[in-house]
């Protein structure tokens, strides 16, 4: 096997041996806690520009199978392992993920200490990083100047608009960079659900007649995604709304609350979460690298719903008044525990009550 090297941005170089690619690749070091789950977070779209670097010190040992795809390509930069599994067994695989890495062109690294660069990830927050076959002087300078794009959310997005029909109720699913599993949760609930790009306007949505809206995640800065906010505006008064993710974060955007950048995120699935007025606790899956400002809030009319219980961070609001809610974690978990899954059904719930009230009130 061929050597690479992870540089880092403080000036740290870890040295270990090339699978899949060996393409150079700049991205944000990001860490993972899952034990398990790598195909789904490999292939989240919410890891775009990201170099994963997962703590579980084996990766690869169950291969890659066909069910377990968030989308269908390698949406993380690259990935870094301690050690990759060279005899995957699983009844469901189809291929080892270094084969898979291989196929897909995705880079990644095996033989790294990634319990001393995790430690150094949570001392210093994320950094930005390079992955490399060859250390050269002008590397660190390189790594400085690298500017991660603003327009992930716009590459990530489907580029036409598509259903899966049924005949139950009708969802518009804004699509940042969506995670498949959310339409397995919609479509084991028989949902009929529309997906539209993430520059769709809000008379294109309410053309379609849907009872309902849900934001999807996506990667990026939720800042980035500013075009967006006038629909989200629009579509909240007239129809109830969900956000996941970066859905979650637009949405508090969107009713005048501010997001900041975490030092290092919550990228794992064992992250518990208090739901506030139910007093019950989940736990989450959760990818994450920013989040909504809870001091910002006090401005807007919204209220937090569930919070992180470790760093209390804001993991859920809701609008005051208004049929619409969001959450930073994944209730469609993939990978991850099935907890909060129970938020789809509250979101169907919602749909059901706010019709009612519309006929009453007619
Ligand atoms: N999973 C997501 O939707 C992530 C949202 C956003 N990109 C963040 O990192 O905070």
């Amino acid at each position: 096997m061929k050597k690479r090297y992870i540089v880092l941005e403080n000036g740290s170089v870890y040295e270990g041996e090339s699978f899949g690619s060996d393409a150079n690749v700049m991205a944000e070091l990001v860490f993972n806690t899952g034990m398990s789950g790598y195909q789904e977070s490999i292939t989240d779209l919410s890891y775009r520009g990201e170099m994963i670097v997962f703590t579980y010190p084996l990766i690869g040992n169950y291969g890659i199978n066909r069910d377990d795809f968030e989308s269908l390509r390698p949406a993380a930069s690259a990935i870094v392992v301690h050690e990759i599994a060279r005899r995957p067994s699983n009844w469901r695989q189809m291929m080892s993920l270094e084969e898979w890495a291989e196929r897909m062109n995705m880079p990644g690294i095996t033989g790294i200490d990634t319990r001393a660069l995790t430690r150094e990830l949570r001392d210093n927050g994320v950094m930005k990083a390079a992955l490399v076959n060859e250390v050269t002087d002008d590397i660190f300078s390189e790594i400085k100047k690298f500017v991660p794009s603003k327009k992930m959310v716009a590459d990530a997005t489907t580029k036409t608009q598509y259903q899966n029909p049924t005949d139950g109720v009708s969802i518009a699913l804004i699509d940042f960079g969506l995670k498949n599993s959310i339409l397995r949760s919609l479509a084991k609930r028989g949902v009929n659900v529309m997906v539209f790009p993430a520059d769709v306007d809000a008379e294109t949505i309410l053309a379609a007649n849907p009872d309902g809206i849900l934001l999807s995640n996506g990667p990026g800065n939720p800042q980035d995604v500013a075009y967006a906010i006038p629909t989200i505006q629009t579509l909240q008064e007239q129809l109830p709304l969900m956000g996941i993710c970066l859905g979650h974060q637009l949405f508090a955007i969107a009713n005048g609350a501010e997001t900041y950048k975490l030092k290092f995120g919550h990228r794992g699935f064992n992250h518990a979460v208090r739901n506030l007025s139910k007093e019950r606790l989940d736990f989450t899956s959760q990818n994450h690298g920013y989040a909504v400002n809870r001091d910002s809030l006090s401005k807007t009319e919204l209220v937090v719903t569930h919070e992180e219980i470790n760093d209390h961070t804001v993991e859920g609001i809701r609008l005051k008044n208004h049929h619409a809610f969001s959450v930073q974690f994944h209730p469609d978990a993939a990978p991850g525990p099935h907890d909060a899954e129970y938020l789809f059904d509250d979101f169907l719930n919602m749909i059901e009550n706010a019709k009612k009230e519309t006929t009453q009130n007619a």
